[in-house]
C-alpha cells in the first residue's frame, strides 16, 4: 500500500457570526481536505485547518509522502518533523505544528488501512466500546445574522432568553442530552444567569461554561463557587497552568482545557499542580489518532476525565472524532461539535453519519466510513477560491464592526 498521489483542496462553507472572547467568527470558515491515494486505488480522507500558512504545510509535507508505504506512520512523522520542524520552531511550537500537519494524513492512512483490512477505524484504534459517541450542544452567543446580510435560521442570541432558545432548537433538531456554552463575550454575571437559566430550563442536563481564559484568578474562582452545583465542569476560566490551578484549587467543579495543557510536556506540571480535571482531546493538534489513543492513555495515568475539543468542521472530522471516541474507553463525558453550525454543509455524502439523540453511531463499514461528495468538494473549493478569507481572524472582523473592540485577555 505505497502512496501514490496525495490531494490537497483548499475549502469554505458558510459560517454564522458566532461569539466569543477573541472576536467573531467570519462568514466563511476554512478548512483542508486530503486525499491520499495508494498504487492499488485505496483513497483515505483526511480534514484540518484551513489557513494559509497551515495549507502550505500541509501542501510541502503532502510531496514528501508519495512513495511511503502506509503504514510507515513514523517514517510520514519525521519527514513531516523534517519539514515543518526541524530549524524553524523549538519545543512546543514545533511539536504542534507538526502534529497538526501530521495528523490529517495519519487519518487518512488509516481510513486506507481500515478500507484494506475491511474493518472500521475504531478497530485499528483498538476496537469501539461503544457503539454511539455522545455529543453535546454547543451553544454561542450570536448576532442574527452577518451585518449587511439576512439573519440566518438560528436567529439572534444575545441574552439569556436567546441561549434558552438556541439550546431548545438544538436539543430539538439532534437531541443532545448535554450543553456547552461558549462564555467570554459578555460580563461573567451575564453568563452565570445564562447558565442558571439553562439550569431552570434543562434541569437533567449537564452543563458547562467556556470563555476561552477570558477572566482573572478572582472572577474565575467566583464564577466558579457562584455556579456550584449546576456545572459539570468549567472550561479554561483563566490562561495557564499556574492560574488554573489556583482556580482549580478553590472551586468545587473539576476545570477542563484545550487550551493550558496541548502538548506532552504539559502533563507534568498540570498534573502536579492539579491544574485540571478534564482534558479535552483533539486529534487535530494531538497528532492524528493514534497519537491522542496515547493521550488518552496518559490521561487515564494521572486520573484525568476526558472530552473532546472542536472547532468548526465538517463531516470527514466528524467520522474521525467518532472513531477515536469510540475507540477511548476513558473518554467520559460528551464530546463537542461544531456540526450544527454548519448545518447541512458537508463534503461527505450524506447518510453515514447520524445524530440520534445526541449521539453518532460509530460507523461498522471499512475505514472512517464516508465517502467524498465530489461535487460538494468542487463546490466548496470554488467557495474558497472566491470568499476572500484565508485565515481565520475572528477579532479584525469584530473590529469591523466595533473598532473598540480588544481581544486582550484576562477582560474580567
Ligand atoms: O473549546 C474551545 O475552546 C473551542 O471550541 C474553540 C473554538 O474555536 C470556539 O471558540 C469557536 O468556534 O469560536
Ligand atoms: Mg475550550
Amino acid at each position: 500500500m505505497i502512496i501514490q498521489q496525495v490531494h490537497v483542496t483548499p475549502v469554505a462553507f458558510r459560517d454564522p457570526p458566532l461569539l466569543n472572547a477573541s472576536g467573531v467568527h467570519e462568514p466563511w470558515a476554512l478548512r483542508t481536505i486530503v486525499e491520499v491515494v495508494t498504487d492499488d486505488g485505496l483513497t483515505g480522507l483526511g480534514e484540518t485547518y484551513g489557513d494559509l500558512h497551515h495549507l502550505g504545510r500541509v501542501r510541502e509535507c503532502a510531496k514528501a509522502l508519495v512513495g511511503l508505504d502506509v503504514h510507515a506512520l513514523n517514517t510520514m512523522y519525521a519527514r513531516i518533523d523534517t519539514i515543518v520542524g526541524t530549524g524553524r520552531r523549538s519545543g512546543t511550537t514545533k511539536e504542534k505544528s507538526v502534529d497538526r500537519v501530521f495528523s490529517a494524513f495519519e487519518v487518512a492512512c488509516l481510513d486506507i488501512r481500515g478500507k484494506a483490512a475491511g474493518v472500521p477505524v475504531s478497530d485499528l484504534l483498538g476496537g469501539k466500546v461503544r457503539d454511539s459517541v455522545p455529543y453535546s450542544a454547543y451553544l454561542f452567543y450570536k448576532w442574527a445574522g452577518h451585518p449587511g446580510e439576512e439573519p440566518d435560521r438560528f436567529g439572534a442570541a444575545l441574552d439569556e432568553a436567546g441561549i434558552v432558545a438556541q439550546a431548545k432548537l438544538l436539543i430539538e433538531e439532534y437531541g443532545f442530552a448535554s450543553i456547552k456554552l461558549k462564555g467570554g463575550v459578555f460580563p461573567p454575571d451575564v453568563e452565570i444567569a445564562a447558565i442558571r437559566a439553562l439550569h431552570e430550563a434543562f434541569p437533567e442536563m449537564p452543563l458547562r461554561l467556556d470563555p476561552n481564559a477570558a477572566w482573572t484568578v478572582e472572577t474565575s474562582i467566583r464564577v466558579g463557587r457562584e455556579l456550584d452545583g449546576v456545572l459539570q465542569y468549567l472550561e479554561d476560566p483563566t490562561a495557564g497552568i499556574p492560574g488554573m490551578a489556583e482556580v482549580a484549587a478553590a472551586v468545587p467543579m473539576p476545570l477542563a482545557t484545550n487550551m493550558c495543557v496541548v502538548a506532552s510536556e504539559h502533563f507534568p506540571p498540570a498534573t502536579a499542580s492539579h491544574a485540571i480535571g478534564v482534558l479535552l482531546l483533539d486529534h487535530h493538534y494531538w497528532g492524528g489518532l493514534t497519537r491522542s489513543s496515547h493521550i488518552a492513555a496518559m490521561c487515564d495515568t494521572f486520573g484525568l476525565a476526558m472530552s473532546m475539543h472542536s472547532n468548526s468542521h465538517l463531516g470527514i472530522s466528524l467520522a474521525a472524532m467518532t472513531h477515536l471516541a469510540a475507540a477511548t474507553p476513558n473518554l467520559t463525558f460528551a464530546c463537542d461539535t461544531h456540526t450544527p453550525w454548519q448545518d447541512g454543509q458537508d463534503v461527505v455524502l450524506p447518510g453515514a453519519l447520524r445524530f440520534l439523540d445526541g449521539a453518532v453511531a460509530v460507523p461498522t463499514g471499512p475505514g472512517l466510513g464516508v465517502e467524498l461528495d465530489r461535487d460538494a468538494l468542487a463546490v466548496m473549493h470554488e467557495q474558497y477560491e472566491t470568499c476572500g478569507i484565508r485565515a481565520r481572524d475572528d477579532t479584525s472582523y469584530m473590529q469591523r464592526f466595533d473598532p473598540s473592540f480588544s481581544a486582550r485577555r484576562p477582560r474580567w
